[in-house]
């Protein structure tokens, strides 16, 4: 069994003249699952974005060692590169088999792809030919973590999976998410707050307005005092 890694150096994003992301150099080692924790704004969604492909960013993104800053979003995909986005960018007309179909013809993988997506998550199957816009959240990021692993993805990026979904939920998707990082997939998990899935965290990174402030590789636990602190004294420099 392999454990893959995804390495950023110097990754940076811009908006016009706004810097989101400012020279962010991070780690997810196959194994465990990784956390990038931060407020609302914090630059979560820009960092995951880019090490996807799907917004510009300048430095250097490498899977397994390899630099694949130069690849596509659908060529990173390809790659073994995979995104739970935030918003779950499902197409809400189609129905659930018909959305993984979707993500099948991007990777380039047969019809039976979609069977073995479906059975990731039993409930999926009984809601096979239901319109997507009328599963609940939970099915919903159920569907997008097995359209996400669809490809066997060598990294996991997870972009405020759990906000908004009941407890029972987020303890099923981060039972999965666990497992696979186990399996040697390197996994960044992205949230606004821990919460319930400190148990799930091994180490991580907190990014304030774009850049890393503090690092912890003590669980998620220590990760979240460290988070509070780094939060506590921002907001008492602000006052
Ligand atoms: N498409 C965009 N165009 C312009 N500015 C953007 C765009 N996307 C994000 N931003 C800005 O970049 C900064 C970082 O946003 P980003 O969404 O990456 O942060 P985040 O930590 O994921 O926050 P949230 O939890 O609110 O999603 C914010 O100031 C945001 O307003």
């Amino acid at each position: 069994m392999s454990s893959h890694e995804l390495r950023l150096e110097g990754l940076a994003v811009r908006y016009g003249h706004a810097s989101a992301v400012t020279g962010l150099n991070l780690t997810a080692p196959g194994g465990t699952v990784t956390a990038l924790v931060g407020p609302n704004g914090a630059g979560k969604s820009s960092a995951l974005l880019a090490a996807y492909g799907s917004v510009p960013s300048t430095g250097r993104v490498f899977l397994d060692g390899e630099d694949v800053s130069r690849l596509k979003a659908a060529a990173r995909a390809r790659a073994g590169i995979a995104v739970v986005p935030q918003g779950r960018q499902l197409f809400p007309k189609l129905n659930v088999a018909d959305n993984l179909q979707v993500m099948a013809e991007l990777l380039g993988l047969p019809r039976s792809a979609v069977d073995i997506a479906i059975d990731r998550f039993p409930i999926l199957r009984t809601r096979l030919k239901s319109l997507v816009g009328v599963l609940s959240g939970g099915e919903q990021q159920m569907l997008v973590v097995s359209r996400a692993l669809m490809g066997s993805p060598r990294v996991l990026l997870l972009d405020e999976m759990m906000t908004g979904l009941a407890p029972l939920i987020v303890q099923e998707l981060l039972r999965t998410v666990t497992q696979l990082a186990a399996e040697g997939v390197a996994v960044l998990m992205a949230e606004p707050a821990l919460g319930a899935v400190r148990g799930g965290v091994a180490r991580g990174y907190v990014l304030v307005r774009g850049e890393v402030v503090a690092t912890c590789e003590d669980g998620g636990k220590a990760l979240d005092a460290v988070y509070q602190s780094k939060m506590g004294v921002l907001k008492t420099a602000a006052h």
